[in-house]
């Protein structure tokens, strides 16, 4: 399903989905996300070639104000979502996020995509994936996203959009979204977790993560501000025909009534949906209901992308 057709027809009821990672590694975090009454559509946890246990624990740690964590990209495998894909009706669309440990494995799985008839479903590409070895991770290394980006939509001819990390100077979304713009892509999804923060437990004098010296990506109520500049950001910048699913610091539905304002198309829950459970889309969805019956608003579009500035 392209989902700015699914947009087309957007109300309310369906304009929540899951961050990716949450909730979505295994079958049954699938099923339940896919009989979730409420949610609009899903998505996977970001797969790679063969399955993978990903870090060692601890790498996830609640915060006072959000999240931290170091995963490590645990996932069942590209054949087992594939399988998932096959042996499921779809009651909602499911976007599946692809994240190579390298540009060669990303390829490969668009390749395999591409080339099952069977799969004519929407698919993200996790631009967070990791660059070569010394270099920046792809979203941050413009030419190299320029040059994947290229290579991608040389043979991948079904819906694709892509994953973006936040960005933090105005000049580096207006030279990601030069490189976008290039592309017939379906979506950008942005924010992903804010890049390599550090916790740190005081009392034991020691970080909360085990990978990567307590080094993680942070999401949860302190990354909104952030999340909120990403999409309103690319909003400007990006061409009409790439629709914005805005993701980030989202835990009631004032936050995403923001996230819309900004100009997102639908809005994903990382954090607050994993801390909550799944009755966080019902949840939010009344609130954002009341929110919009209390400003004598029938539909997103009546504000989507309506912010106002001071003049
Ligand atoms: C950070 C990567 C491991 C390269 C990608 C997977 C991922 C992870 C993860 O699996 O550690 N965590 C996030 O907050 N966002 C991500 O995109």
């Amino acid at each position: 399903v392209d989902l700015s057709a699914q947009i087309a027809n957007m109300s309310v009821k369906n304009l929540f989905l899951n961050a990716s990672g949450i909730h979505c590694q295994t079958e049954q975090e699938l099923d339940e996300l896919m009989n979730e009454p409420v949610s609009g559509a899903m998505v996977t946890k970001s797969m790679t070639p063969k399955s993978r246990f990903g870090n060692p624990l601890p790498r996830y740690y609640r915060l006072a104000n959000g999240s931290i964590n170091s995963m490590g990209l645990p996932n069942q495998g590209f054949d087992y979502y594939m399988d998932y894909l096959k042996n499921h009706d779809q009651k909602k669309p499911i976007i599946v996020s692809v994240a190579g440990m390298s540009k060669e494995e990303d390829l490969e799985m668009l390749h395999q995509l591409q080339d099952n008839d069977d799969y004519q479903g929407l698919t993200e590409l996790n631009l967070s994936c990791p660059n070569v070895i010394g270099k920046p991770q792809m979203a941050y290394d413009f030419e190299a996203a320029d040059d994947l980006l290229h290579e991608v939509f040389s043979f991948y001819k079904k819906p694709l959009g892509i994953k973006l990390p936040p960005y933090f100077d105005l000049v580096h979304f207006d030279m990601i979204a030069e490189v976008l713009n290039k592309y017939p892509l379906s979506h950008v999804n942005t924010i992903n977790s804010v890049g390599n923060g550090l916790w740190i437990d005081t009392n034991s004098e020691t970080v909360v993560l085990k990978p990567k010296g307590g080094f993680g990506g942070v999401g949860g109520s302190m990354v909104l501000p952030t999340a909120l500049a990403n999409v309103r950001g690319l909003r400007q910048r990006l061409n009409d025909d790439i629709k914005i699913i805005g993701t980030g610091g989202v835990t009631n539905g004032r936050d995403a009534f923001a996230h819309i304002l900004c100009g997102a198309e639908m809005v994903s829950i990382g954090t607050q949906l994993y801390e909550e459970g799944l009755q966080t889309f019902e949840r939010v969805t009344r609130e954002l209901t009341d929110i919009m019956e209390a400003k004598g608003y029938t539909s997103l579009g009546d504000f989507r992308g309506k912010l106002k500035v001071i003049e």
